[in-house]
C-alpha cells in the first residue's frame, strides 16, 4: 500500500476585503489537504471563494488569517515580495482558461520560459523543456509560434509551461472553460496522465460537473466555505452525484 503523503495543508484560511465600512468574507475557516499525486476539485457558484482560494495557494493574494504548510513545512509570509515570486517559482504552476501563452514566442520558448526565469543551466532547459514537450504530444510542433496551434493543443502547452520546473502543486483555473467538450475530455485526461505519470498533484476549479468526475476528491464552496466533499469511488458516478450536491445546495 502507498502512504498517503500531504503536499498542501491549509488551516483556519480566512479572506475578508474591505470596502469602506463593508467586509466581504471570501473564505471562512478554510482547512484541506492536498496529497500526492491527487486531483481535488473546487466546485461552487459565481462568488464563493473559489478564485479567491486559488489566489491565495497561488502565492497571488495574501489571507487575512490562517495557516499554509508545503511539503509538511509552514510558509510564512509566501505572499509578500521577494519570497512570493520565490515561492511561485518553487511550488505552484499555473493553468488558466485563456492558456496565456506568449504569441510572440515558439511552443518550445514558451515552455523554456519558467526554467530560464530560474536561471537553469541551457542543457537543463532543454532536456526538461523537450521531455515535457513529449510527454504532452507537441515535441513536432516545438518550432511553431504558439498563435499557430489550435485551443486544446496552446492548452497542452500551457500545462508543459506549468510543469516543466516540477512544481509540488498544478493550480488550473477553469482549464476547459474555452474548449470544446471533445477538446475538453482531451486535457482532463492529459491531467490524469500527469498525476499517474508524474505523480503530480492538482487544484482543479470548475464550474463543469462533468469535468469534477476527474476528481479524486470534490469540495464544495458556499459563501465562502467548505459546505460539502465527497471522494471518488469505483463504482460510484461521480456526475451523478456532483449534481445531486449542486442541486442541494441551490436549495440550501
Ligand atoms: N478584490 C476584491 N475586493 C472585494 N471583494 C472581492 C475581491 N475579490 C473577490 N471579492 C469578493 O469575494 C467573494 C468571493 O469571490 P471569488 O472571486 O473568490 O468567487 P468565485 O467563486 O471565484 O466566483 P467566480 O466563479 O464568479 O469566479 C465574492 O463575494 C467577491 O465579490
Amino acid at each position: 500500500m502507498t502512504a498517503v503523503c500531504s503536499v498542501l495543508r491549509i488551516k483556519g484560511i480566512e479572506k475578508v476585503y474591505s470596502i469602506g465600512n463593508n467586509k466581504v468574507f471570501a473564505l471562512r475557516n478554510v482547512d484541506f489537504e492536498l496529497n500526492k499525486g491527487e486531483i481535488v476539485v473546487v466546485m461552487g457558484s459565481s462568488g464563493s471563494g473559489k478564485s479567491t482560494l486559488l489566489n491565495i495557494l497561488g502565492g497571488l493574494d495574501a489571507p487575512t488569517k490562517g495557516e499554509i504548510f508545503i511539503d509538511g513545512l509552514e510558509v510564512k509570509d509566501y505572499y509578500k515580495e521577494p519570497y512570493a515570486t520565490e515561492y511561485r517559482r518553487n511550488n505552484i504552476g499555473f493553468v488558466f482558461q485563456s492558456y496565456n501563452l506568449l504569441h510572440a514566442l515558439t511552443v518550445e520558448e514558451n515552455v523554456a520560459l519558467p526554467l530560464i526565469l530560474k536561471h537553469e543551466s541551457a542543457s537543463v532547459i532543454k532536456e526538461n523543456t523537450h521531455n515535457m514537450l513529449k510527454l504532452v504530444g507537441l515535441y513536432e510542433r516545438r518550432t511553431h509560434r504558439s498563435i499557430e496551434l489550435s485551443g486544446g493543443q496552446q492548452q497542452r502547452v500551457a500545462v508543459a509551461r506549468a510543469l516543466v520546473t516540477s512544481p509540488s502543486i498544478l493550480l488550473a483555473d477553469e482549464p476547459t472553460g474555452n474548449l470544446d467538450s471533445q477538446t475538453s475530455i482531451e486535457i482532463l485526461e492529459l491531467l490524469v496522465e500527469m498525476k499517474q505519470k508524474l505523480n503530480q498533484s492538482i487544484v482543479l476549479v470548475t464550474h463543469d460537473p462533468k469535468v469534477a468526475a476527474y476528481g479524486d476528491r470534490v469540495f464544495f464552496f458556499k459563501d465562502g466555505r467548505i459546505v460539502n466533499e465527497y471522494q471518488a469511488e469505483a463504482h460510484v458516478p461521480n456526475i451523478e452525484r456532483t449534481l445531486m450536491i449542486m442541486n442541494n445546495l441551490q436549495g440550501s
